[in-house]
């Protein structure tokens, strides 16, 4: 991988290695684009097999930021974190504190949060050494996203529902829920009190069992969810599960689910588009929990995220909006909309730097 060049390509900003060699850290932060504001992201903790596989992951991981973050209306940008190594095994207290002092070092252009491999206990370790890092388990906290994100994900169901189906309402309605773990339980949650007649999978037994007893819902194997003849797909589990083959099998109407980076190649949201299918564009759906970390940065108050949470109804809308207008599919409209943002406020400024008048000057 020629690094500059795939930094030039998309304008990246920073790729900053970290190591230290007595935890056995071994941490890339990538930073995306400043131009909104600092860039916010977590931190992934995952056995990469090759030192390029986590360089591409951060890199790949910190775009998707700067939208998902543009999009969302908040001030930030994009930035992500990868730690090479196994959660499960190779985690000790003194790598977070370590990689806490390299986020301390990058003065505010970055402040972390949790992702895939990483727990509120890490965030507060991290948090032992820097004041920019989010999801700690702290009395002034946002604490556990997850539900969060299922709040926003039940409402762009909504709003795609009224896209497709002239009316939000999800009675009656049959929804296949691909992956049943912490946001798409509570998403059920909020689906089966509104009368969805829900179809659910997972890999884990326990999680089905749950979701079946809970909420009355069907059970059926993990690649059979594709098949189901349902209203919605809802997919919270995995990345490019639209692809060649499960375009061709599913029935539903609409796509709206919370899992990251849902399309395997662009193409596939074309292929959407030209068969009439509505498509919530994944970091749209899915910034519930971004949105509910960030309120953190003015002092958290959990009345205020959820409130712009529920706007997430609204942004869809007026994804679905473009794409009708400008005759293209939903990811490319929600694509232009953050990219508008972007360049609107590039006219004023461009990378972030923090100074006294910032509020993270008051963290
Ligand atoms: N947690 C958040 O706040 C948040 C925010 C934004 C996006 N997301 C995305 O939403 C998705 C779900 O996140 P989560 O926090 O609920 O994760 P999770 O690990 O709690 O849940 C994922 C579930 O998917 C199941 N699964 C894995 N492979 C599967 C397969 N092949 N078929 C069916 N089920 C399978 C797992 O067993 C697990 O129960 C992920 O893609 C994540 O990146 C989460
Ligand atoms: C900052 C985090 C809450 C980000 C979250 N992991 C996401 O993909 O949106």
């Amino acid at each position: 991988m020629k690094i500059f060049n795939y930094m030039e390509t998309y304008d990246y900003e920073q790729l900053v290695f970290c190591q230290d060699e007595q935890s056995g850290l071994k941490a890339i932060i990538a930073i995306h684009d400043t131009t909104l504001g600092p860039a916010l992201g977590g931190t992934r903790m995952w056995t990469y097999k090759t030192e390029e596989e986590a360089i591409e992951d951060a890199l790949r991981l910190a775009r998707g930021m700067t939208y998902k973050n543009a999009a969302a209306g908040l001030d930030l940008g994009g930035g992500k974190t990868v730690i090479i190594g196994d959660p499960k095994k190779d985690k000790n207290p003194e790598m977070f504190r370590a990689f806490g002092r390299y986020v301390q070092g990058l003065n505010g252009r970055y402040i972390t949060a949790e992702d895939v491999g990483t727990t509120e206990e890490d965030m507060d370790l991290i948090y032992t050494e820097t004041d920019y890092v989010t999801g700690t388990s702290g009395a002034k906290s946002s604490g556990n996203p997850s539900p969060v994100t299922a709040f926003g994900v039940y409402k762009g169901v909504k709003a795609a529902a009224k896209e497709a189906f002239g009316d939000d309402s999800l009675e009656g309605k049959t929804i296949a829920v691909q992956g049943v773990g912490n946001v798409a339980y509570n998403l059920c949650e909020h689906l089966h009190k509104e009368g969805a007649k829900l179809v659910v999978t997972d890999i884990n037994k326990e999680a089905v069992q749950r979701a079946v007893e809970a909420f009355d819902a069907e059970a059926v194997d993990p690649d059979d969810i594709y098949d189901v003849d349902c209203d919605i797909y809802s997919p919270c589990a995995l990345g490019a599960v639209i692809n060649d083959d499960t375009i061709k099998r599913l029935k539903a109407k609409v796509i709206a689910g919370s899992a990251n980076n849902q399309l395997q190649e662009s193409r596939h949201g074309d292929i959407l588009f030209e068969k009439g299918i509505v498509y919530a564009p994944d970091y749209v759906i899915n910034s519930g929990g971004v949105i509910n970390v960030a309120d953190e940065l003015h002092g958290y108050n959990q009345k205020r995220a959820l409130n712009k949470v529920k706007t997430i109804y609204d942004t869809l809308l007026r994804v679905f909006e473009i794409s009708k207008r400008d005759q293209i599919p939903s990811y490319i409209a929600a694509d232009r909309m953050a990219e508008e943002r972007i360049a609107a406020k590039k006219q004023s400024r461009s990378q972030f730097l923090l100074n006294e008048h910032h509020i993270l000057s008051r963290r």
